[in-house]
């Protein structure tokens, strides 16, 4: 369930009068969502998305709404939030920060095909182009910085190879990271798993859930991609969706030779990202609900295989 705040049709119906919109048809609870309360709201007009923030810093929502106003603005497939008559679009209702989307057309990919795969590229890389020149700031939360702050808190629950596993990791992305040359910056999404990206068929319906934005290097968004997106069952790198991805990416923006060299930590530190984040969730900040955490091995055993194996070799950009 993620109806943490339940919400009368009286209290929606008010809501709504704030903006041009039209008045309620129907309300309906998403039981999919870990983190805030999300109701489909239909009205007479439109198919909205009535989000309620329940955790996080509320002082960081307006960097959420400038990013997805900035993306939805570059004619990318996020949800931009409606606005009401005054121009503003945080509201508060029942005492919690509020947002009205635009409901996006499609469903989650469990297995996304070699088409879903470029259309996500394609997307990816064309929202690093524009995401360059976005003005907000918000330090990546879940960076280097992060992990070398966090690792400690886990050690504990681990055994002693996996111990030694994390702790040496975060030893060579400090190595590795501290004389490297800067990366390419700008906004990213920072979470970008396929349940936060909505199909129909082969076209790209939507981005969401991008509470996890901030920014930062434009390589730890597309590691993130690959290794979810890309990871078969045992951890292995699928070549063709790899190949898909970045392929359809890169003709979107070529990376540097900086990316190229960073490319094998990278993709060890974003899968090492998710372990450390998993497994703080189950013993050191669980949450107040009761629902299934994520499992931590998975990207254990990603990280495992992205060390013993390597990366796959990235894709040259296809000439003009
Ligand atoms: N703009 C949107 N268009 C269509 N569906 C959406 C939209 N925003 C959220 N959803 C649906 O609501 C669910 C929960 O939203 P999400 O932002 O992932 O919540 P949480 O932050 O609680 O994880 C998503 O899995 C998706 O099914
Ligand atoms: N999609 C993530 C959950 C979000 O990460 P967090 O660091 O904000 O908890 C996952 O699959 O673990």
């Amino acid at each position: 369930m993620a109806v943490f705040t339940p919400l009368s049709e009286t209290q929606v119906i008010d809501f709504l009068s704030r903006f041009d919109i039209g008045t309620l048809a129907h309300l309906e609870g998403v039981a999919s969502g870990t983190e805030n309360t999300t109701y489909f709201v239909t009205t007479d007009q439109r198919d909205c998305v009535l989000t309620l923030f329940e955790q996080g810093d509320h002082d960081e929502l307006p960097f959420f709404v400038d990013l997805l106003d900035y993306l939805a603005d570059h004619r990318l497939p996020v949800p931009g939030p409606v606005h009401d008559r005054q121009g503003i679009a945080l509201q508060s209702l029942a005492d919690r920060p509020a947002l009205l989307f635009p409901r996006l057309p499609g469903t989650s990919p469990s297995a996304p095909d070699l088409s879903q795969c470029r259309a996500l590229g394609h997307t990816l890389g064309r929202m690093h182009c524009v995401s360059r020149y976005f003005d907000g700031h918000r330090p990546n939360p879940r960076d280097l910085h992060w992990l070398v702050a966090m690792h400690h808190r886990v050690l504990v629950y681990l055994s002693p190879d996996d111990q030694a596993l994390m702790a040496d990791e975060v030893d060579a992305y400090q190595s590795y990271f501290g004389d490297a040359p800067e990366l390419p910056q700008g906004a990213i999404h920072g979470d970008l798993f396929r349940d936060n990206t909505l199909f129909e068929g082969d076209r790209l319906g939507g981005i969401i859930d991008f509470y996890n934005g901030c920014t930062g290097d434009l390589l730890f968004d597309l590691a993130i991609v690959i290794n979810d997106w890309a990871s078969d069952e045992a951890g292995h790198l699928d070549k063709a969706r790899h190949d898909a991805i970045l392929e359809a990416y890169i003709a979107e923006r070529p990376l540097t030779d900086a990316e190229r060299n960073a490319w094998p930590m990278m993709l060890r530190m974003t899968a090492l990202r998710y372990w450390l984040s998993r497994l703080l969730v189950i013993y050191v900040d669980p949450p107040a609900h009761d629902l299934t955490p994520h499992d931590p091995q998975r990207f254990r055993t990603i990280l495992k295989t992205r060390l013993n194996e390597g990366s796959l070799p990235l894709p040259q950009r296809s000439p003009a």
